[in-house]
């Protein structure tokens, strides 16, 4: 058996992956619509739309199976994510990537897989439409074409998740993605009993870059900005632009911890890229932090205001100092 290969975009497709918040969530017919047509369509047992999480597939419709979820290593989809072509594979007893795959040897048995790539708007691959059939099977080009059409349906939907969800110019959360992201993860530290702390971001005198420096530059700053919060921080946290030059943080459980250090990380690597940037300002930021203890239970919105109150008096201050 042959383990699937990690693509070169690995961390911005999970990044994206979880900005969509599609992983861990309920069914939704808009996704289990295409999964039914599928499989009524192929005349197959099972149809798929899979995932490919950092270790694990996890599906977002599944038809003819029970499982929610399986081992990257073991996935036929963790090798399809590597190209945009379909992957065909007519029977896996014949094909020595795998022949001895404990999924084809055991349950549920794989012996015919088709599956084609599922993207998002960015490029990034984030899983599969794919059919899977316990005899080994043809797939004609007209076969090809349908599932190529099927897939473009999801591709469609992960289209209106990111309109929704993504700031389109930084590609971090927008305000509704942190407002139903942070939301979830914070209801998450309240059962684990875990701390979280929110922080609030506000670039400072960034209207004169703006009219100094011209729009597109402001745009520029804006991304160099959301890259280093994304650079400085972990995947687990929830990153989002609020909107302007506001951006927000939300650390939970062992994260808040490093509350200190990841400021200091940030404000050092700005500065760093100031240097090397030379581009006729200093990019800088206010920031105010606001935090839920341990057993506290306090709402993403009063976080917000906390945490927004406290950056407008680092701002008064930095501003006192200046
Ligand atoms: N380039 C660019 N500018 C934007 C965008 N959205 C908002 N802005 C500008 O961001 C600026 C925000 O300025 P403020 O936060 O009000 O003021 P500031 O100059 O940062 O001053 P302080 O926050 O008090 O330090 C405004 O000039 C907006 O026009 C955007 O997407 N791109």
């Amino acid at each position: 058996m042959i383990p699937p290969l990690i693509p070169p975009d690995e961390g911005a497709r999970l990044a994206t992956l979880r900005v969509l918040q599609l992983l861990d969530t309920d069914p939704d017919e808009r996704f289990d619509r295409i999964t039914r047509m599928a499989r009524r369509l192929f005349q197959v047992p099972i149809a798929l739309i899979s995932l490919v999480d950092d270790e694990r597939l996890w599906f977002k419709s599944a038809q003819g199976l029970d499982a929610t979820e399986t081992p990257r290593d073991l996935s036929f989809c963790g090798h399809a994510i590597l190209s945009d072509h379909l992957l065909l594979v007519p029977d896996a007893h014949l094909d020595p990537r795998f022949a001895d795959n404990p999924l084809v040897t055991g349950p549920p048995h794989i012996r015919f897989y088709a599956g084609c790539p599922v993207r998002a708007p960015s490029g990034h691959r984030l899983g599969t439409l794919c059919l899977i059939d316990h005899v080994a099977r043809g797939f004609d080009v007209d076969d090809q074409a349908t599932l190529r059409d099927l897939a473009s349906l999801v591709e469609q939907q992960f289209a209106a998740l990111h309109l929704a969800l993504v700031d389109e110019l930084t590609r971090l959360a927008n305000r509704r993605g942190f407002e139903s992201q942070g939301g979830q993860v914070l209801a998450l530290c309240q059962r684990q009993q875990w701390p979280a702390t929110l922080l609030y971001f506000d670039l400072d005198r960034f209207k004169q870059i703006n009219d100094r420096f011209g729009h597109a530059e402001g745009d520029w700053a804006l991304k160099a900005f959301a890259d280093l919060l994304r650079v400085c921080l972990r995947a687990s946290d929830v990153v989002a632009r609020l909107g302007g030059d506001e951006f927000a943080v939300l650390l939970s459980g062992t994260a808040v911890e490093r509350l200190d250090h990841a400021l200091a990380r940030l404000r050092q690597q700005l500065q760093a890229q100031n240097q090397r940037a030379q581009r006729g300002y200093a990019l800088d930021f206010s920031v105010g932090s606001a935090s839920m203890a341990t057993g506290q239970v306090l709402t993403l919105a009063e976080l917000m205001a906390l945490a927004d109150a406290a950056m407008y008096l680092n701002k008064q201050a930095r501003r006192q100092a200046a």
